[in-house]
């Protein structure tokens, strides 16, 4: 099957000036992109994680054709997003969760009109979507309220609706779940394990949230410094970084510290004790030892955030990328 993005040693390279006294400029050459090259399937889900500044939203942007790649070969659904962005508009669809494409003082529902006549949206396709949407994404009683009166919760999911009126093949998601509370989280997750495994959407996930990528994407890509650092499964991406989650356990009593195989206790405060383990591995064998072994009360799982995550494979790494040889290239301006 053709893959339907492609990325083909790609840059986008930013020229800054900065004033440095009176009539005096300096300028400086920001490398935000420096020669990443991936494929993505068609209804693959897929997550695009990084620090601060690592380039991730500069390379959606060149994907939904809004900036232009200095160097290299782009492709979505065979289209060259920065020549035929009116085309390319038809077939993807965009949610930025720090901003809103809805019209902010307009009932909710009069933005989808909008979008409705905007992409020409067939009308009997158009209800179909709208309705499905209003449905999974529960916005029924949302639909006549303006969107500055919604929560940050409704607001992402009128947002979602939005992206998906016109059927794309293909979702970016930059931050879905940002600020979002754990009932909102699970109905946004919810609703694109959905839209992906009913209507096969392509879906590439930008997040600061890994439960995001572990409840939705089967692969993660990592880069840093606009270059990519990883490109697999969650777990190799934990294995790389040596990455723990802990188990929080309360017992019926103050004990000494537990032994069990497999995982170490990093704390203890009174009756409670925080056990660390490899996040690659499952939590269901210690569980099961410690309540044969111990007089188990309560227990928690905590993940480790996924900054964490992703320093710590860093760190592992060095400066050498983990990723098939053609990703390991240099960039080629
Ligand atoms: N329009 C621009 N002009 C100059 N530099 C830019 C521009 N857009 C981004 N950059 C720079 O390019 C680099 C990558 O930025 P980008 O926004 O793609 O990172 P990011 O991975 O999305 O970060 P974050 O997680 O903080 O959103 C940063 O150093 C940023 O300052």
């Amino acid at each position: 099957m053709d893959p339907f993005i492609e990325l083909d040693r790609v840059e986008k390279v930013f020229d800054v000036r900065r004033k440095t006294g009176f009539l005096k400029r300096e300028r400086r050459q920001v490398r935000a992109v420096d020669g990443i090259s991936f494929t993505v399937a068609p209804g693959e889900m897929v997550g695009y994680i990084g620090p601060n500044g690592a380039g991730k939203s500069t390379t959606i942007k060149m994907l939904t054709g809004i900036l232009t790649p200095s160097g290299g070969r782009l492709r979505v659904a065979g289209i060259d997003p920065s020549r035929e962005r009116t085309r390319l508009a038809h077939r993807i669809g965009v949610v930025f969760g720090q901003r809103t494409t809805l019209w902010w003082d307009l009932p909710l529902i009069d933005s989808y009109k909008l979008m409705h006549r905007m992409y020409r949206i067939p009308d009997a396709r158009y209800r179909e979507n709208l309705d499905r949407c209003v449905e999974l994404l529960e916005l029924a009683d949302l639909l006549d309220v303006p969107v500055r009166q919604l929560s940050l919760g409704q607001r992402m999911r009128g947002d979602i609706a939005a992206a998906l009126l016109h059927d794309p093949e293909v979702l970016y998601l930059d931050e879905p779940t940002i600020g979002l509370d754990v009932m909102s989280k699970a109905k946004v997750r919810g609703f694109l394990r959905e839209l992906n495994s009913e209507r096969g959407t392509t879906v590439l996930l930008t997040t600061h949230d890994l439960q995001d990528i572990e409840q939705l994407c089967s692969r993660v890509m990592v880069i840093d410094h606009g270059r990519m650092m990883y490109d697999g499964p969650l777990t190799g991406l934990h294995e790389v970084g040596e990455s723990e989650r802990t188990l929080v356990v309360d017992l019926e009593r103050e004990l000494g510290p537990i032994e069990i195989p497999d995982a170490r206790v990093v704390k203890v405060e009174g009756p409670r004790q925080w056990l660390a383990f490899p996040a690659s591995g499952s939590a269901a064998p210690l569980v099961a030892r410690i309540a044969a072994e111990y007089p188990l009360v309560d227990l928690s799982v905590r993940e480790p955030d996924i900054e964490a995550v992703i320093a710590k494979m860093l760190h592992s790494l060095g400066d050498s990328p983990k990723s098939p040889p053609e990703q390991a290239e240099e960039a080629v301006s």
